[in-house]
């Protein structure tokens, strides 16, 4: 049986660590690292994951807004927003829930982010920098697998990674991190032929396509490392159910370690956005309290969760 990745007790770490920085930044510059969240419209799954955000970002004292506009909230008056928060200095993240209804475009939306602000990683300059290996605002997905990775590998240089999705908020940025930590990246989207035999190869296997039990056993070396991003909502006896894009039980028999949906990459996102949104706050100091509060930069905190 497979090794258990677990993101809800590995994510409890993280937000520990979170918490430990935000009281520092309150006792050494009086600061309260605050994110705001901005959800246009009624979905009520988005809804849930935006209480479970500011719920988290409370237990770990960041502070935190919620902004919520009406569906036929237009382009100018989400802009008008984001530029008052980008302004904010008592605002350190901007996180925009996505999707955005129709009429908006999600481009320009990102894109009128500060970049020191978007603690999704999804604004072109932090996409570029990420693209170009500098130390930038990471996507919180990535960076948790990233995370849930080196729980199981202590070095991930020359593994073979298949990741299945090519969205620019999983798949790419995914890629990116894996071929940073030296990794052989393939990504396999809805076009790649033989994509079972492709995985088949893979050391590690992420699955981010947003289709219910599409990895099964067959796709998996015996011994590999099997990440699930998926989370696909059914109903099971007329309750709702998540589950992810591999087939858990049938893979676990198969895999050397594999995590949970729910349980597993969800938890680990939302520790990172917390982790981010610390993260920007340095970002956001004058160069030498930057220098003060070094301990915080990139490499010092991925180094915290190599396993020992
Ligand atoms: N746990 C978490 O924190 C998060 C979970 N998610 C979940 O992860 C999943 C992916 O999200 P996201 O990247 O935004 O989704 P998108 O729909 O944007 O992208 C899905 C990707 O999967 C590919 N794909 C679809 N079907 C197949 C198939 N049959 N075989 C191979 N590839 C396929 C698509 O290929 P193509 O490009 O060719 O269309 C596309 O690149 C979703 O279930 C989402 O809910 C997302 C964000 C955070
Ligand atoms: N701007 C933006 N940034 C995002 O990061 C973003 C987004 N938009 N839109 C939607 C997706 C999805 N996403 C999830 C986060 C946490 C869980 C999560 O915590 N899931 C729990 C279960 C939660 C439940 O029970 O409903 C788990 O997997 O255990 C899931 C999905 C972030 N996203």
């Amino acid at each position: 049986m497979a090794q258990l990745i677990d993101g809800k007790a590995l994510s409890a770490q993280v937000l520990q660590q979170v918490a430990a920085d935000v009281a520092l930044l309150k006792a050494d510059y009086d600061i309260l690292p605050t994110l705001a969240v901005v959800l246009v419209g009624e979905d009520p799954a988005s809804q849930v994951y935006v209480r479970n955000k500011m719920k988290r970002a409370s237990e770990v004292g960041i502070g935190s807004r919620e902004h919520l506009l009406d569906a036929g909230t237009t382009q100018d008056e989400l802009a008008q927003l984001i530029a008052t928060l980008n302004s904010d200095p008592l605002v350190h993240g901007i996180l925009v829930q996505l999707p955005l209804p129709a009429q908006l475009d999600e481009d320009s939306v990102i894109a009128s982010i500060h970049p020191d602000k978007d603690v999704d990683g999804f604004h072109p300059l932090n996409v570029g920098a990420l693209a170009a290996g500098r130390d930038t605002l990471v996507p919180c997905t990535p960076q948790g697998c990233m995370i849930m990775l080196n729980q199981v590998h202590s070095n991930l240089s020359g593994k073979n990674a298949v990741v299945v999705g090519r969205s620019n908020i999983v798949g790419k940025p995914m890629a990116a991190l894996l071929l940073q930590a030296n990794c052989t990246v393939t990504i396999a989207h809805s076009r790649t032929q033989n994509i079972e035999s492709l995985c088949r190869q893979a050391d590690i296997v992420i699955a981010a396509a947003g289709r219910m039990a599409l990895v099964d056993a067959t796709w998996i070396k015996p011994g590999a490392t099997v990440i699930d991003v998926g989370i696909n909502a059914i109903e099971i006896d007329g309750k709702r159910k998540l589950v992810g894009d591999v087939a858990f039980e049938a893979v676990s028999q198969v895999a050397g370690a594999i995590s949970p949906v729910p349980g597993g990459v969800g938890p680990m996102t939302i520790a990172c956005l917390l982790l981010n949104t610390t993260r920007a706050v340095t970002r956001q100091l004058a160069c030498p309290l930057e220098q003060g509060v070094g301990a915080m930069n990139t490499t010092a905190r991925s180094d915290r969760y190599v396993r020992s």
